[in-house]
């Protein structure tokens, strides 16, 4: 044969065989799935071609404008029908349990109560890998993070989940009080430069506390160099996910290039910085850090010089991304939502008062804190950061009675299982942190449906860490001050890699 017809055939057949495995993956795979979950009784919003149902959820969560006052909007906090009206509709259409698709991804809601104890407790390692919500957050962090890389995660749960137990590391309640303290005066010199009142936008503040306790937790006495290393993956995280459109079809996603320049540029220059804070850790001595753990751990591994940079990179960077904006989001809400009760406000003062005594509070006085673990609680349940718990099924499985086929992705509505009036009585919507008096388990009808932290084998690693973190700050802070909602507050909560308030959270706030 001519040496140009045989270049035709073969181009012909890559082409011919492309086109097979595109229509394989974006048309046969995803109806194959939709057709084991139909013959179940299992149905859903009808897909478009290629996109599935993204355009549905793209339309519904363009914020509407809101005409009521605040006081109106914050005597309910329904916030699963202003953030996800789409999945409200498709359950009283095609109820508890429905399917869905984002590009050619099936998706199986499941909001049945024992489908959802198997999934979240189910201990399988084939089931395990957290999908990201919605696909326009765009490729995170590069590989490895929030654990789909299977050495990371392992190191993560084995190793530095003890770490993250405070009663292991005693030095963390002074690291943190460290960081609150820092807050406090800034406020206070706020307070004093305004004439005695100030109003002030706190989202900074409670991102700038998260991250210096992040900071000091990781990195210990490279203190210094681990906030500018968080400072440029949050610049990362945010070039990342800045206009990057994506359609849920594969190879399609579509980052500017002017951002992919920058996303590259911050990439390299982390992965640098975390490697010369190693560099100089090698030269010096032992520290109780986060890092140091993630250290040992690459040292007792048999990874490859370039496997153990990148497993270094990896875990710094996944206990950045899971650990800073989530505890700072939620200091943000429960913060607003004490300035919004001020009933509550003054209950949890007067406990910190008098439990602490004015002294800076130590682990005993932090347990004995009740209300204030109450609020916490509350504050969680409504306004939980993390609003989805997701898992891929990576073989065949059986959840609740429901087969669910390899490849289809598991989502558990956190946040409709936290304000369903079915499980939490008729004020679900209300802030009332007083359901939790007798702890979760009396608050609720189904405990296991309380899960800000996720549950089961992959429950969150940070969870203790976060809780006295909150605790330390919302103590400290009402031991000085008092505030309420400022003027300029306005109720809009948002989806973005959390939920937060698209307009942030300003507070009027005075010393005591
Ligand atoms: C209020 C603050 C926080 C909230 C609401 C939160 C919530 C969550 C949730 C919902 C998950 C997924 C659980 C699942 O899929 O079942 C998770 C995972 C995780 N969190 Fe947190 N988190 C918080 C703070 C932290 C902190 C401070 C750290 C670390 C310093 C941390 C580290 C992690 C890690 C490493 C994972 C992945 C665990 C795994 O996949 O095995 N989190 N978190």
């Amino acid at each position: 044969m001519e040496p140009e017809k045989m270049f035709m055939s073969f181009a012909l057949l890559a082409f011919l065989g492309l086109f097979a495995c595109l229509y394989n993956a974006l048309v046969m795979k995803p109806e194959k799935l939709r057709s084991i979950l139909r013959k179940q009784g299992i149905v859903g919003p009808p897909p478009t071609f290629l996109l599935g149902n993204i355009k549905e959820i793209k339309k519904a969560q363009k914020s509407p404008t809101q005409d009521a006052t605040i006081t109106q909007l914050l005597a309910s906090h329904n916030l699963a029908a202003t953030l996800f009206p789409f999945f409200e509709e498709w359950r009283n259409k095609y109820g508890q349990v429905f399917n869905f698709s984002l590009g050619n991804t099936q998706i199986l809601y499941v909001n049945e109560s024992e489908a959802v104890r198997e999934i979240t407790t189910c201990t399988s390692l084939d089931l395990g890998k957290p999908t990201y919500q919605f696909k326009e957050r765009g490729p995170l962090l590069g590989q490895g993070i929030l654990t789909s890389n299977g050495a990371v995660w392992a190191h993560q749960r084995k190793v530095l989940a003890p770490q993250l137990y405070m009663d292991k590391v005693k030095g963390m309640i002074n690291l943190i009080t460290e960081s609150a303290i820092t807050l406090q005066e800034s406020w206070k010199s706020r307070i004093d430069e305004e004439g005695g009142v100030a109003d002030i936008n706190i989202d900074e503040d409670m991102r700038s506390f998260s991250g210096d306790v992040i900071s000091r937790a990781c990195f210990g006495s490279n203190f210094a160099s681990g906030q500018v290393i968080f400072h440029k993956l949050r610049d990362l995280q945010e070039a990342m996910s800045r206009k990057c459109l994506a359609t849920g079809i594969p190879g399609m996603r579509h980052l500017p290039t002017k951002n992919r320049r920058e996303a590259w540029r911050l990439e390299k220059e982390v992965h640098n910085l975390i490697l010369q804070v190693v560099k100089q850790r090698a030269e010096g001595a032992y520290e109780n850090d986060l890092l140091q753990m993630v250290l040992e751990g690459a040292k007792n591994s048999d990874l490859s010089q370039a496997e153990t940079d990148r497993f270094i990179v990896d875990n710094c960077k996944n206990i950045y991304l899971a650990g800073y904006e989530t505890t700072a989001v939620s200091a943000t809400w429960l913060l607003m939502l004490l300035a919004s009760n001020q009933e509550w406000q003054e209950r949890v003062r007067a406990e910190v008062l008098q439990v602490c005594g004015g002294q800076i509070p130590d682990a005993d006085m932090l347990r004995k804190m009740k209300q204030l673990t109450m609020v916490i609680h509350e504050s969680l349940r409504l306004y939980p950061p993390v609003s989805v718990v997701s898992r891929e099924a990576f073989k065949d499985m059986k959840f609740g009675g429901i087969f669910v086929p390899k490849g289809v992705n598991l989502w558990v509505m956190v946040l409709t299982l936290h304000t369903d009036p079915e499980v939490w009585g008729p004020d679900a919507y209300k802030f009332n942190p007083e359901r939790f008096a007798n702890g979760i388990t009396g608050a609720c009808k189904l405990p296991h449906l309380y899960m800000p932290f996720g549950v089961g084998p992959r429950v969150c690693l940070g969870q203790n860490l976060a809780m006295i973190e909150l605790k330390i700050l919302v103590a400290l802070i009402l031991s000085k001050f008092s505030f309420s909602l400022s003027s300029k507050y306005c109720h809009k909560p948002a989806i973005r890699l959390v939920i937060e308030p698209e307009q942030g959270v300003n507070l009027l706030v005075k010393k005591l």
